[in-house]
């Protein structure tokens, strides 16, 4: 018998020693030629990957399948089990419609928590400090700018609110409390004394209405979607900052444009956006808003933590037939 078939979506950047001892020594991998969803889903129903027991996808891999939904799954081959998705929100993935075909899918948490913290602490305090009105008139030649910028504020003593108190969440409460911020959290379950390093838990309209700062840590599903909308903008502190490395589509963007236009939010520190890469022009046109291009999980060392751990469960599910980290919704099947 053959060696058993692993389709790639995306590519290995950075642990390529590491691919070819633990997956390419044990599995044929299997590379689509597509270049868009038509291509893709034809390819597919061409058998081109028959014989493919596991597929490792990457966030970016996106650009050519678009979701892995209903769609792509009822044309995936027969021998397909396990989708290991490289990154910790797996949003792009339907997992009830893998669920339904018997596919089991798994993602990279733990690897993420470090960068994304990071990423989000530098928003924080980018943000709070109101420091991107005046990168912006430097690089355009006018110093600080005319008029120059409000004054900042301090993260000493500000209340940091998390929603989504997970790995990335805890994390960032340690490097805020570094800065002298004190973090309550919201969650949809209240966390053991240990895992919550004394952050108080409070309801989601507490946090919502008591934070200085509002952090969203939590992931997008059909529950989380817009989960910040204008409702909530409404209950905010007056002045609130709001930070988000999740996903775009917890919030409800054009909410965002209106409540930063009413001065109801005095700024935002963002990473993710609803339409990657498109972001809405009320907030390119904001001077006052911190705004990177999903960099949360951007370095080397991260990249390459999440690529091995993302293959690691490759291996587990072809070796064992278990994925060593099942998403949430598949943890006791
Ligand atoms: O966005 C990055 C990730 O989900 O890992």
């Amino acid at each position: 018998m053959g060696k058993p078939g692993v389709l790639l979506l995306g590519k290995i950047d950075h642990a390529h020693k590491e691919w070819a001892e633990n997956v390419e020594s044990i599995a044929d991998v299997k590379k689509p030629k597509a270049e868009s969803r038509a291509e893709f889903l034809e390819e597919c129903k061409s058998g081109a990957f028959d014989g493919c027991v596991a597929a490792y996808r990457t966030f970016s891999s996106f650009a050519i399948t678009g979701m892995i939904d209903e769609e792509v799954v009822a044309v995936l081959p027969k021998s397909l089990k396990y989708i290991c998705h490289n990154g910790a929100g797996y949003d792009q993935v339907d997992i009830h419609a893998c669920t339904a075909r018997d596919i089991r899918v798994s993602n990279v948490p733990k690897a993420v928590d470090d960068a994304t913290a990071d990423t989000n602490m530098f928003l924080i305090l980018g943000a709070l400090r109101g420091f991107n009105t005046s990168m912006l008139a430097l690089r355009a030649g006018n110093w600080r700018g005319a008029p120059a910028p409000p004054l900042g504020h301090d993260p000493q003593g500000k209340v940091l609110g998390i929603l989504g108190m997970g790995g990335i969440g805890r994390n960032l409460m340690k490097k805020a409390a570094a800065f002298g911020m004190t973090t309550q959290y919201y969650n949809r379950s209240q966390l053991s004394e240990e895992l919550s390093g004394g952050a108080k838990y409070v309801s989601f309209e507490e946090l919502i209405k008591t934070s200085d700062v509002l952090s969203l840590n939590l992931p997008l599903n059909k529950n989380t979607r817009h989960i910040i909308s204008t409702k909530e903008f409404e209950m905010m502190k007056p002045g609130v900052v709001i930070v988000n490395t999740a996903r775009g589509a917890v919030m409800d963007e054009a909410a965002l444009v209106e409540a930063l236009k009413k001065g109801q939010v005095w700024s935002a520190g963002l990473d993710v956006y609803e339409e990657e890469p498109k972001i809405h022009p009320g907030l390119i046109d904001n001077p006052h808003v911190l705004l990177l291009p999903h960099m949360g999980t951007w370095t080397v060392e991260t990249q390459t933590k999440m690529e091995n751990w993302c293959m690691g469960n490759v291996k587990s599910a072809i070796e064992t037939g278990k994925l060593m980290s099942p998403v949430l919704e598949q943890k006791d099947m």
